[in-house]
């Protein structure tokens, strides 16, 4: 069994909760509250400026020039597509890409970056690429999933399925999981145990990122 499909098999019953949870069916449906996705957006603005630097420390350690380029190039569609994306959106909420930036994160945002980047920092290749496979797989299956939704259609949430259940994207995704199996090959069982410890980790932050931005859940204390 690929390495990837035993991560698969791992985590489904929190992918197949994440598929079920209301704000992932809510797109779908396009039933979901705007306040909520704005809510969502910005939020996701401010993780990906921390996710996009998960890229360039696997431009640092990768060991091909091959593998650097396509970190590069992730990168690149991160900030210049991806983020794209969040910043049309955020005009049309009347957000300016200053405020965008300047967002404070909700704890969770904060935990789950500040999770991906203290893995990344400190671990290995493999580790760092298990820490954000979950990120980019499950958008491709949700996105893949509401594609075929009333969503889809949606006025506001189209643009989003849209993204996240294209080619380029699915072939970004593909190219993620072939290089978790690339590098999985001929590591102990110990080492591959950490991997599958993170890659939970990060599914489960996958399914309280939803959970976040359907409570719109800040800080519960004040300054
Ligand atoms: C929280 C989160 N996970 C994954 C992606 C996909 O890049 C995203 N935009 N946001």
């Amino acid at each position: 069994m690929r390495f990837s499909e035993r991560l698969y098999e791992k985590v489904k019953p929190i992918w197949k909760q994440t598929h079920e949870y209301p704000f992932v069916k809510g797109m779908g449906e396009g039933t979901l509250e705007q306040e909520k996705f704005r809510f969502y957006m910005v939020q996701d603005y401010v993780y990906l400026i921390d996710y996009a630097k998960l890229f360039a420390l696997g431009a640092v350690k990768a060991t091909d020039v091959q593998t650097m380029g396509k970190f590069a190039a992730l990168l690149h569609s991160t900030i210049n597509e991806e983020m794209e994306l969040h910043r049309q959106y955020a005009k049309r909420f009347l957000i300016t890409p200053e405020e965008l930036e300047t967002a404070e994160p909700a704890p969770t945002t904060l935990a789950y970056t500040h999770y991906m980047l203290h893995v990344s920092q400190n671990g290995t290749l493999a580790e760092l690429v298990a820490a954000l496979l979950p990120c980019m797989w499950s958008y491709w299956e949700i996105g893949k999933e509401l594609s075929t939704q009333p969503g889809a259609a949606h006025e506001l949430y189209s643009e989003w399925i849209h993204m996240y259940s294209s080619a380029e994207f699915g072939e970004l995704a593909t190219w993620c999981i072939d290089l978790m199996d690339q590098l999985a090959e001929g590591k102990s069982e110990a080492e591959l145990n950490k991997l599958e410890e993170i890659f939970i980790n990060t599914t489960r932050f996958e399914y309280l990122f939803w959970d976040m931005a359907y409570e719109k859940a800040m800080w519960p204390v004040h300054v």
